[in-house]
């Protein structure tokens, strides 16, 4: 598809001529993308953020190898990404960055401000609160929620804490559609129900723990912990293949593809 189809379908389904307009209702609703691989989805808001910058410093195309380069992925697997959106770039230009922002933030749903909740302010609960980057992303805090009485009403970035008894009333009341978990893994599991009996489907997970949740309501999993075990496991590797006879060690090809796997 050329930029200009690309920008024409773009503006049709915005306008409510296609399935999966805003004017559709949810039960008829096409998704735009349905077939979109789930680690090309992973990848999409790394090359929303390279191209933010990319267009903050006043860059108006960009070519594949470019933007790869800029997002810290393979050039063959962002063509590849890039073509599930119906986005090719033109030949010897590159991509429109304007454009490809538009379509990308499109197809994240990011082109509506989602409504977020935050259950448990504790250590983790006061930094996430207090991060701007959520808003300029397109993510408002709109609630924070605790069960200790002694937090409930304390301020933060103006957002005074609630009870999690509130919780059902105030999800309702500010559509709230993502909901944050940052409390003891032993009240996770209690906390994801309550947020499911509340209408929440989408449930971003810090507590260290597995969530059972309906098949309608999507989680995503924040461990640090993981992700250091993960280096731990390279590290360990480097160190094994360098004890080997002729000293191999990971090549700059290996490295790259385990950051755009
Ligand atoms: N994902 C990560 O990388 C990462 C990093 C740090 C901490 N954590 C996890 O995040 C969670 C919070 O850590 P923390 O250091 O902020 O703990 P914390 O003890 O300081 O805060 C937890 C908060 O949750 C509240 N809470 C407990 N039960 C609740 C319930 N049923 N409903 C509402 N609120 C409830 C507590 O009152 C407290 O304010 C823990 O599960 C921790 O393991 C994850």
């Amino acid at each position: 598809m050329s930029e200009s189809s690309a920008r024409s379908q773009m503006s049709q389904q915005r306008h409510g001529s296609t399935p999966g307009s805003a004017s559709d209702t949810r039960a008829n609703a096409v998704p735009a993308f349905p077939d979109l691989p789930e680690a090309t989805i992973a990848r999409l808001p790394e090359y929303l953020r390279a191209l933010h910058n990319l267009g903050e410093s006043g860059a108006d195309t960009i070519s594949s190898e470019g933007l790869a380069a800029a997002a810290g992925v393979n050039s063959a697997k962002l063509r590849k990404d890039l073509s599930h959106l119906g986005s090719y770039g033109t030949r010897g230009v590159g991509y429109d960055v304007a454009l490809l922002i538009e379509q990308i933030e499109y197809v994240l749903g990011l082109d509506q401000r989602r409504a977020v909740c935050l259950v448990g302010v504790g250590n983790l609960g006061h930094a996430l609160a207090g991060y701007d980057g959520f808003a300029s992303r397109g993510f408002k805090i709109v609630a924070l929620f605790d069960a200790d009485p002694a937090k409930v009403g304390e301020l933060i970035h103006g957002l005074a804490v609630r009870h999690i008894d509130e919780l059902s009333q105030v999800a309702v009341e500010e559509s709230i559609a993502i909901g944050v978990i940052a409390t003891p893994a032993r009240a996770a599991q209690a906390v994801a129900d309550e947020l499911v009996a509340a209408g929440v489907t989408s449930i971003l997970n810090f507590a260290p723990c597995v969530l059972s949740v309906p098949a309608n309501v999507d989680v995503r999993k924040v461990d640090l912990a993981i992700e250091l075990q993960i280096l731990s496991f390279h590290e360990h590797r480097k160190a094994t293949l360098t004890a080997l006879p002729g000293g191999r060690s990971a090549t700059g090809a290996e490295n790259q593809e385990a950051v755009g796997s």
